[in-house]
C-alpha cells in the first residue's frame, strides 16, 4: 500500500545541507501497521512527511496504493492526498471550531453538501467516542479526547492509509492506550494501513506489525515486532530494546565487568528466550548437564503480541571449559547469548 524506493531528502545546500533520510526503501502490505521508531534528530518526521508529499523527496519514488506521488502536483496531488490521512503529535485542530465542525472541515472544503457531511461526520463521532461532544470546542477536551477528534477528521474524506506523527507522545500512558487501542479497532474494522512513528518502544510492542529503525537517516534494521523484541539485529536495536526492558546488570557489577576471559573470570551473559524456552527448566539443566552454576541478577517474562519472551541476566560460575560449553548448549537451544563480560571469580 506504502512503497518508498530509494528514498533521500537533503534540507538546504552546500556547506549548510543535511542529509536528513539516506536512500529509504520501506513497503508497507495493506492493512498493516507498521512502525518506524528512532532517536531524537534520525529522521522520523521527514520520512513520514514524505510519505505524503509534505516534505518532497529530494530523490526517491513515494507510492501509494499504485500511484507514483512524486510525479504530481497541483490539484492532482491534492485528490491524491484525499487517500492518506495525518494525524500530529499536537493535533493541530481549529480552535474556533467545535468537534463537528473540525471533523467536517476537510468535507466542507471538498464541497460536500450539510446533509452528506452529517451522514460521514456522525458515525465517526460515535467510532471515536464522542457522540456527547459534538458541539464541545478544543480548549474544553483533554489531550486524548481532542487525537479522537484528530483520529475522525482524519478519516472523514475515507482514507486507506493514515500516518500518525508521534501521535501519542504529548499523552500520558493510560491515554495512550486508549488511543492505540482506538487506532487498532480502526486498523481492523476499516482494513485501514497504519504508518506511525514515534520514539517510544511501548507504543511499538502495543499495536506495530512490523517495525522499522532509523539513525542518522537511514532505515538500519526491519524486523516483525515479535523479532525485534527477541532479537534485535543492530546495537541501536539492542539499546533500544534494553531501555524499553530496563534490564541493565547491577551498576556495581558493571564496573568489575572485563572484555577478556581469563583463567579466574567467569561470564556474565544477557539471554533472551522465546517458544518453548520460556517453559524449560534452563538453570538446572545447565547445572546438571553442563555443571555450571548460574547466579541470576535480573529476569522477567514479557508479552509480546502473541509471543511470550524470557530475560535474564546472569553469571556462568565454573571453569572456563564448562563455561564456555554451557553457552553453546545455551545457543544449540535457540536462546539468544550475549556476552556482557567477565567478572573476576574471588571478587
Ligand atoms: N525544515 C527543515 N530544514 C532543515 N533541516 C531540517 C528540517 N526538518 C528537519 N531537519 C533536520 O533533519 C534531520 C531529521 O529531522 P526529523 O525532524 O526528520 O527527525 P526526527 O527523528 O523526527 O526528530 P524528532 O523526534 O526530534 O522530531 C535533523 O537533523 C533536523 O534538524
Amino acid at each position: 500500500m506504502i512503497r518508498l524506493e530509494n528514498v533521500s531528502k537533503t534540507y538546504g545546500s552546500g556547506a549548510h545541507a543535511i542529509q536528513a533520510l539516506k536512500h529509504v526503501d520501506l513497503h508497507v502490505p495493506k492493512g498493516s501497521i507498521h512502525g518506524v521508531i528512532g532517536l531524537s534528530g534520525a529522521g522520523k518526521s521527514t520520512l513520514i512527511r514524505c510519505v505524503n508529499l509534505l516534505e518532497r523527496p529530494t530523490t526517491g519514488s513515494v507510492q501509494v496504493d499504485g500511484e507514483e506521488l512524486t510525479r504530481l502536483s497541483g490539484p492532482s496531488l491534492n485528490q491524491a492526498r484525499h487517500q492518506i490521512g495525518m494525524i500530529f503529535q499536537h493535533f493541530n485542530l481549529l480552535s474556533s471550531r467545535s468537534v463537528y465542525d473540525n471533523v467536517a472541515l476537510p468535507l466542507e472544503l471538498a464541497g460536500m453538501s450539510k446533509s452528506a457531511i452529517q451522514e460521514r461526520v456522525l458515525p465517526l463521532l460515535d467510532l471515536t467516542g464522542l457522540a456527547d461532544k459534538a458541539d464541545k470546542f478544543p480548549a474544553e477536551l483533554s489531550g486524548g479526547q481532542k487525537q479522537r477528534v484528530a483520529i475522525a477528521r482524519a478519516l472523514s474524506s475515507r482514507p486507506k492509509v493514515l500516518l500518525c506523527d508521534e501521535a501519542t507522545s504529548a499523552l500520558d500512558p493510560q491515554t495512550t492506550g486508549s488511543i492505540l487501542e482506538l487506532l487498532k479497532e480502526i486498523n481492523q474494522q476499516l482494513g485501514l494501513t497504519i504508518l506511525l512513528i514515534t520514539h517510544e518502544m511501548e507504543v511499538v510492542k502495543t499495536i506495530c506489525d512490523r517495525v522499522g529503525l532509523i539513525s542518522d537517516g537511514e532505515l538500519v534494521e526491519e524486523a516483525d515486532v515479535g523479532d525485534f523484541f527477541t532479537a534485535p539485529q543492530t546495537q541501536l536495536g539492542r539499546e533500544f530494546l534494553n531501555d524499553f526492558l530496563e534490564l541493565e546488570p547491577p551498576g556495581a557489577l558493571v564496573e568489575r565487568l572485563e572484555a577478556e576471559p581469563s583463567v579466574n573470570t567467569h561470564p556474565v551473559v544477557r539471554l533472551a528466550f522465546g517458544g518453548d524456552a520460556v517453559a524449560t527448566p534452563l538453570v538446572s539443566r545447565l547445572a546438571r548437564e553442563c555443571g555450571v552454576d548460574v547466579s541470576i541478577l535480573q529476569a522477567k517474562v514479557e508479552s509480546i503480541q502473541d509471543r511470550t519472551l524470557g530475560l535474564m541476566i546472569a553469571e556462568l560460575i565454573g571453569n572456563s571449559h564448562d563455561t564456555r560449553a554451557a553457552l553453546n548448549y545455551l545457543e544449540a537451544h535457540d536462546l539468544k547469548v550475549e556476552v556482557l563480560g567477565h567478572v573476576q571469580r574471588d571478587a
